[in-house]
């Protein structure tokens, strides 16, 4: 369900870029910085479409893939939004490759489909890497630097196919070429061709101009950065908390291909027996959840659960374990008062809702309108909204100016995301370094306030999908020096051993589980 909340919130942004009026209706890309991409519509919007070229020789996955990253790029589509998508997804985006290149290509299939979600998620996840190839192969610094967008994402996307992909080099030169040709211009095929000539050539001969893992501590973060793609800031901070060993495991987690789970909506009546039958049906292969009764696990076939409609009807959502673990901590119970501080888009809300069996309350708090709307539908999809309050408000004001104290209270709070970089292909090229510090006081204002509703005797729990010591620990270490009122309470009661640390705290670490990351505190406050 998360997935089918992303994707709405995620359409619903597409609409809020640039009206259509700033940008023409095809473009050529000249400078990099002067880059402009159709504006999205909603639905199968291009009315145009019967009346522009179709190109049949271009590969419809390269166009549609090169395009979608442009605007991912420019900050007007999300790298994760293909894996969302059902019926309808090819022609959606063929409209953008129309009013962006200018012409079409013959319709995607589902395995172009495949292919589009695999390439863009690749390609972004590799981009330092590939990028650190392709300008070690041109001729010049100038050349890599001033590369326009579109002709830098089809050498990402040919050095991605051959290099990461193992795809037959020759014709992936041949059908990169001629999208660079027919998109941009006859020059552009030639780069294009005399730069994956050379990387073939390379890899025959098995010498990638790849930096070598060698000098002091720093130099040896940009090799490290560079050969996993990761940010050199990252790479530090890791080395430091876990080693490079363990540093260099988590890197090759966050770029291998993510699984998710199915949470069966016993809300509406689903048991996951009933959602095993159903995957049975669609032949989708998946394993039972050992930490979890709800869920299901699947490495592959999501859009066949998408197409069949068990999201939309509500069956079931999508919800990785690591989050599900978090509301084990909560422990809801039926009859009891929960408030979920920071609520939206609901995951936890609604799984938190399908356990009270019809008894008690949870109030979703979240101070984003459009996200707490989302909740709310959703709620009602999975007939949990008899037990849903929807409150639009930041949570510090609320707790100001009521004194309402709850059985429970959760903090899911807003984080750095580091726990869940193999889902969420671009964040790492997003977050900076700089958000930690302000995530962190914003993490200690929104802990002040969450405490503040909790009965005395209640629980308050924080947790983030973060891996970052000093977004987990860390704060609660410094909560506790500011509330001598409350103690943690050690998770094993309501986790797997596995999941549990030394301070007692949940934490799912991506490279021991195959999970996300995430983290949870639970808080007795005293009587
Ligand atoms: C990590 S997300 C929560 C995910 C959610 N718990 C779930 O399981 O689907 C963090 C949420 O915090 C909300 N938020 C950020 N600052 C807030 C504040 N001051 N008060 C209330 N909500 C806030 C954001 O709008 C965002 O929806």
């Amino acid at each position: 369900m998360a997935v089918v909340l992303s994707l709405r919130l995620l359409l619903s942004a597409d609409t809020k870029r640039p009206s259509s009026s700033s940008f023409p209706k095809s473009l050529k890309f000249d400078k990099r910085t002067k880059t402009s991409v159709s504006t999205p519509r909603k639905g199968n919007f291009n009315p145009s479409h019967k009346t522009q070229k179709v190109n049949l020789e271009i590969s419809p996955h390269r166009a549609v893939s090169a395009v979608r990253l442009m605007r991912i790029e420019m900050g007007g589509a999300f790298a994760d939004l293909l894996n969302e998508k059902g019926k309808g997804s090819g022609e959606n985006e063929m409209g953008y490759v129309g009013r962006t290149l200018g012409f079409r290509t013959r319709d995607l299939e589902d395995r172009d489909l495949r292919l589009v979600t695999d390439i863009v998620g690749g390609t972004i996840r590799w981009k330092r890497y590939l990028d650190h190839l392709i300008s070690s192969l041109c001729n010049d610094g100038n050349t890599f630097a001033r590369m326009e967008p579109l002709l830098l994402q089809i050498l990402r996307i040919g050095f991605y196919e051959i290099v990461k992909l193992d795809m037959p080099p020759y014709a992936v030169v041949d059908e990169n070429v001629r999208l660079a040709k027919v998109a941009l211009r006859h020059g552009a095929g030639n780069l294009v061709n005399a730069i994956l000539r050379k990387l073939v050539l390379l890899m025959e001969t098995d010498s990638l101009p790849l930096p070598k893992l060698e000098g002091d501590d720093r130099a040896q973060a940009r090799a490290l950065a560079t050969l996993h793609s990761h940010p050199v800031w990252m790479v530090r901070r890791w080395t430091k908390h876990l080693g490079q060993e363990e540093a260099i495991r988590l890197m090759m987690w966050n770029n291998s291909d993510p699984s998710f789970s199915l949470r069966a909506n016993s809300g509406k009546g689903l048991s996951r027996a009933d959602l095993v039958t159903k995957l049975n049906v669609l032949k989708v292969p998946h394993e039972l959840s050992s930490h979890l009764n709800d869920f299901v696990r699947m490495k592959t076939g999501l859009q066949l659960v998408i197409q069949a409609g068990l999201l939309k009807e509500g069956l079931c959502s999508v919800q990785d374990e690591s989050a599900g673990l978090v509301v084990s901590v909560v422990d809801p119970q039926p009859g009891e008062s929960i408030i979920d501080c920071c609520a939206a888009p609901g995951g936890k809300t609604l799984y938190m809702a399908s356990l009270l069996s019809g008894q008690g309350m949870v109030y979703a708090v979240d101070i984003n309108e459009g996200r707490l709307r989302i909740l709310k539908e959703t709620a009602k999809l999975h007939q949990v909204d008899g037990v849903i309050t929807n409150v639009h408000s930041d949570i510090r004001t609320f707790s100001d100016n009521n004194s309402t104290e709850c059985d429970k209270v959760l903090l899911d709070a807003p984080c750095s995301g580091l726990g869940v970089l193999s889902k969420r292909a671009d964040l790492r090229w997003n977050r900076k370094l700089e958000d930690m510090e302000q995530l962190k006081s914003l993490q200690d204002e929104l802990l002040d306030a969450a405490s503040l509703l909790v009965k005395p005797g209640g629980v308050l729990v924080y947790s983030t999908c973060s891996i970052d010591p000093e977004e987990n620990e860390e704060r609660i270490a410094t909560f506790l020096l500011r509330h001598p009122e409350f103690q943690i309470d050690p998770v094993g009661r309501y986790v797997p051993p596995e999941f549990v640390t030394e301070q007692g705290f949940y934490f799912s670490n991506p490279v021991k589980h195959s999970l996300d990351g995430a983290f949870a505190a639970r808080l007795a406050r005293a009587l």
